[in-house]
């Protein structure tokens, strides 16, 4: 099922949440809501669901106009954050839960929660209780829950939120292979870049209740439209009066036109990584260079040296530029 929203407002008291939202949501993609904490992620999946009404827009899904639509007749499923599941239900019942208010014959049920604690890996724990799973499972046990009424939208609020980096990164993989195999129209918040670049097919940059851009995950971070985008999706660094990615800086062992030359202040080793602070004397800010340990070890620099930096050609989006207007809203995802 696609999702159309037009010109969604919502504001809280004087606040605007959300100002003249437009954004188009193919069938069977998973798009990802990114952007800091304040910004109207939640807000916006909210109205999407139908938890929340807007103050003017429209919101259509599968082509039908669903603005006043109440959130059973919507059809979406959700899971939020700190999943809050029936504690005295074992793991199955509270998988079938949507199935037995829906009043599904007892064997339709039985099979159908089978099939979803398997697709989950939970298939040996139907029996416990919530509490007796741990934090990953317990999300797991959720999105089944989510899927059990087969939804035609899944809509994800930061479901990985509370859980340590280590599960995030399984989970996420996992919700990645989940969703190749049971492709329904999925919209997930997150205010992490990388687990956005890394799962999403379409990423939604909000801030300030605004799209900053909306595209693929590469198209985000090769050619960001704004100033913000590339802040926020990457590290950045400022060299010959342009914002670029540390990892795209060269280091040079003879000159060429366009390097530029610095000392070397600070050398940092965090993992396969290793981080140069490099000052030049035209700028204020040292210039931020990422090396693998390798290419690092290679040149045999010391804090002290004198080094030949080259930037990279500008980006091909505005914000290549150093473009610090708010560029409007790319239009809906096609
Ligand atoms: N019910 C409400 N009453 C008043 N203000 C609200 C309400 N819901 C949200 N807001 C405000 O609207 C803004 C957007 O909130 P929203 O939860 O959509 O942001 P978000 O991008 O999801 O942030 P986070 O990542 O922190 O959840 C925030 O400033 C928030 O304080």
């Amino acid at each position: 099922m696609s999702i159309e929203l037009s010109k969604i407002s919502k504001s809280f008291g004087g606040f605007h949440a959300l100002s003249e939202v437009d954004l188009s949501i193919p069938t069977g993609r998973l798009t990802a809501l990114l952007g800091p904490s304040g910004g109207g992620k939640t807000t916006l999946l909210r109205i999407i669901a139908g938890l929340e009404q807007p103050d003017s827009g429209t919101v259509e899904i599968d082509g039908r106009e669903a603005t006043d639509l109440p959130v059973q007749k919507r059809n979406v499923g959700f899971v939020f954050q700190h999943y809050a599941a029936f504690k005295h239900l074992s793991v199955r019942r509270n998988v079938a839960f949507g199935l037995e208010i829906r009043r599904r014959p007892k064997a339709e049920i039985d099979k159908r929660v089978d099939e979803l604690l398997e697709l989950v890996r939970l298939g040996e724990f139907g029996h416990r209780k919530p509490a007796q799973l741990s934090g990953g499972q317990r999300q797991r046990m959720a999105l089944a829950r989510a899927l059990a009424i087969e939804p035609g939208v899944l809509l994800l609020d930061e479901p990985f939120g509370a859980l340590d980096a280590k599960v995030r990164k399984e989970l996420r993989d996992w919700l990645r292979r989940l969703h190749d195999e049971v492709p329904v129209t999925t919209v997930f918040v997150t205010h992490d870049q990388e687990e956005a670049l890394e799962v999403a097919d379409t990423i939604v940059v909000i801030n300030n209740g605004r799209i900053e851009q909306i595209g693929t995950p590469d198209e985000l971070y090769d050619s960001p439209a704004t100033e913000f985008v590339l802040n926020f999706l990457g590290p950045v660094t400022s060299i010959a009066g342009r914002s670029v990615r540390p990892h795209d800086i060269e280091v040079l062992t003879a000159p060429v036109p366009g390097a530029v030359e610095g000392t070397l202040r600070r050398i940092t080793r965090v993992g396969f990584e290793v981080r140069w602070e490099v000052d030049l004397s035209t700028q204020e800010a040292p210039v931020l260079v990422t090396l693998t340990r390798r290419q690092a070890a290679d040149f045999e620099a010391e804090v002290g040296s004198r080094v030949l930096l080259l930037p990279p050609p500008p980006l091909d989006g505005p914000a290549g530029d150093r473009a610090e207007a708010h560029v409007p809203a790319t239009a809906g995802a096609s």
